[in-house]
């Protein structure tokens, strides 16, 4: 049974599918201080979070069964990313869920300081019926700059075009093909900031975009821009801002999010008469709520069930086109990996992975991660490696992976080939995904087989001579160990060859022993693929 625990109000709707879940058992305990939650995370496999919980790396540390973090939203700020990945948690967040939510609420923060609905709805139920000091403008014909045109962006500045606005839209990622699909015009920030009447914030807060709108860019900017922050705290210098209103070269700014949360109760965006602020509103409404809810929850499920996922935050993300054309390999690469590994001895110190035929036309970085962790959990334990940190701990430990990609593959559409070189031995195996058949290792060092890579397999080295094969199945046979497929590799007739065996159960070490203790065989390993 898994144990999943929701330290922060998460929508009830959105978890049903992880608390109808028959393998998962859900706590809710929203408003844990740090100390609280390092006390009681070890026994959970998964932590489901909004923005208030920090996950931190002591938090982590304590979380010895720690699967994954799920965040019920998009921004990863409050989740010690790196503590993570170095140890193999996966981190998951729900990118799509609440884009339009947001937006909506950075058109209504537009809406709502083009015409100072805050201010005057304050006078209005304070008693006072005041028309003079409201005179708004119109959204319509002036110009919108957008800073980041990325999903929530994106959506702002589609819908600011139906209001009849111009938009100047700036991205590191953004083609003058997408802008002029979006109709808007590519622009730089300085360009935005000279020639906007309005601008919006929709980056994420990096090193980069800390302060990106400052002093600086306050000292250039058009008489009368109206700004508006629904992102992240921080991207604008919020005391230059002050200043920047209070010289008369900012009209009206309205923030959802502030650089520090909930902000101090003498912070002078609270009181100033041109600046309208909600407490991080952006993404609360009962869809977005649900969305992201039921989002995250699908996938800490598939990740706790060990199946294929998406969003993870902590390794680069693969796009649904290239995940389509690997995911059916990413278990045979771990297989690979694995098998490679248990037939090879000494300590690693090189991962070859050859890609050939279609395979060498596409990002194959996913699947490496998995042929990785196939190698490393053979000698770390499936629980301690997995695809977040392969790459990482492979790193840690000097361990050198070489990638090579090959467009022919002899006789394959596909062939996935693992070479591993210790300090004692080097080992190569190849697999493919044959057409209505499935995942086959198809070469083990210079000997082509036929083998499905599952089960309880033993694989032997030997010299080819009559009667071996007999010998080697009166042995098991001898043993109680059941032969259930044959498979025999060799070059020449008489020279080295191998045997594949699968088996119905695990076989005593003490039978290996014997099997390589026999004349003409050299080495008898077992190897375990789940
Ligand atoms: N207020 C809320 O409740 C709320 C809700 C959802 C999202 N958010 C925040 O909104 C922001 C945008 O979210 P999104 O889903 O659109 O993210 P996104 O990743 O889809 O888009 C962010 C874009 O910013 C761009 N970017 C990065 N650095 C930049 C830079 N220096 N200059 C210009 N652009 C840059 C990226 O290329 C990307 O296209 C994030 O900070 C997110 O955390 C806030
Ligand atoms: O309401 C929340 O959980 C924060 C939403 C938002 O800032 C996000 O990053 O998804």
């Amino acid at each position: 049974m898994y144990k999943v625990l929701v330290s922060d109000p998460i929508s009830d709707l959105g978890i049903q599918q992880l608390v109808e879940a028959t393998d998962v058992a859900v706590d809710k305990n929203p408003g844990l201080s740090e100390d609280e939650l390092v006390a009681i995370i070890g026994e959970y496999d998964a932590l489901l979070v909004r923005s208030q919980t920090r996950v931190t790396a002591r938090v982590m540390e304590a979380g010895k069964k720690l699967k994954v973090v799920g965040r019920a939203g998009v921004g990863v700020d409050n989740i010690d990313l790196e503590a993570a990945t170095q140890r193999g948690i996966i981190v998951i967040n729900a990118p799509d869920g609440n884009t339009i939510t947001t937006c909506e609420h950075t058109f209504a923060m537009m809406m709502a300081v083009a015409r100072h609905i805050p201010q005057a709805y304050a006078k209005t139920v304070g008693g006072t019926w005041d028309r003079k000091s409201f005179l708004g403008v119109e959204l319509r014909n002036k110009t919108l700059g957008v800073l980041g045109m990325g999903r929530i962006g994106s959506e702002v500045a589609k819908r600011a075009k139906a209001f009849g606005m111009n938009i100047m839209g700036y991205d590191p990622f953004m083609t003058e093909e997408r802008a002029e699909k979006l109709g808007i015009k590519l622009a730089s920030v300085d360009e935005i900031v000279r020639e906007a009447d309005f601008m919006t914030v929709h980056t994420p807060l990096t090193s980069e975009t800390r302060h990106m709108i400052g002093r600086p860019q306050f000292a250039v900017m058009k008489p009368g821009m109206r700004i508006v922050n629904c992102a992240r705290g921080g991207i604008i210098d919020e005391i230059a801002l002050v200043d920047a209103i209070d010289e008369g070269i900012v009209a009206g700014a309205a923030f959802d999010v502030f650089e520090v949360e909930p902000p101090a109760a003498d912070h002078p965006f609270l009181t100033h008469p041109k600046i309208i602020v909600t407490p991080h509103l952006g993404a609360s409404t009962v869809e977005a709520q649900e969305n992201v809810a039921i989002d995250v929850s699908e996938q800490v499920l598939h990740i706790l069930r060990d199946e294929p996922f998406m969003n993870a935050v902590n390794m680069p993300p693969i796009p649904a086109n290239l995940q389509s054309k690997l995911q059916p390999y990413f278990s045979l690469g771990e297989k690979l990996g694995s098998f490679i590994a248990q037939s090879t001895e000494g300590p690693v110190q090189e991962i070859v992975v050859s890609y050939s035929g279609e395979l060498a036309e596409v990002d194959t970085q996913p699947l490496t991660r998995y042929v990785v962790r196939g190698v490393l959990s053979h000698h770390l334990g499936l629980e301690q490696v997995n695809v977040v940190n392969s790459m990482h701990l492979a790193k840690l430990r000097d361990v050198n992976i070489v990638i090579q990609k090959s467009s022919t593959a002899k006789d394959f559409t596909n062939l996935v080939t693992v070479t591993l070189r210790t300090k004692k031995e080097e080992h190569v195996v190849s697999g493919t995904l044959l057409t209505g058949y499935g995942p086959r290792i198809v070469q083990i060092d210079k000997f082509p087989v036929d083998v499905t890579p599952e089960g309880n397999l033993i694989l032997i080295s030997h010299n080819d001579k009559p009667g071996i094969i007999g010998r080697v199945g009166t042995l098991l046979g001898s043993n109680d160990v059941n032969i259930a497929t044959m498979q025999v590799g060799r070059q020449l007739e008489g020279g080295s060859a191998i045997m594949v065996l699968r088996v119905d159960k695990g076989t005593p070490k003490e039978v290996l022993q014997q099997l390589t203790n026999m004349p003409e065989l050299n080495t008898a390993k077992e190897i375990i693929l789940a």
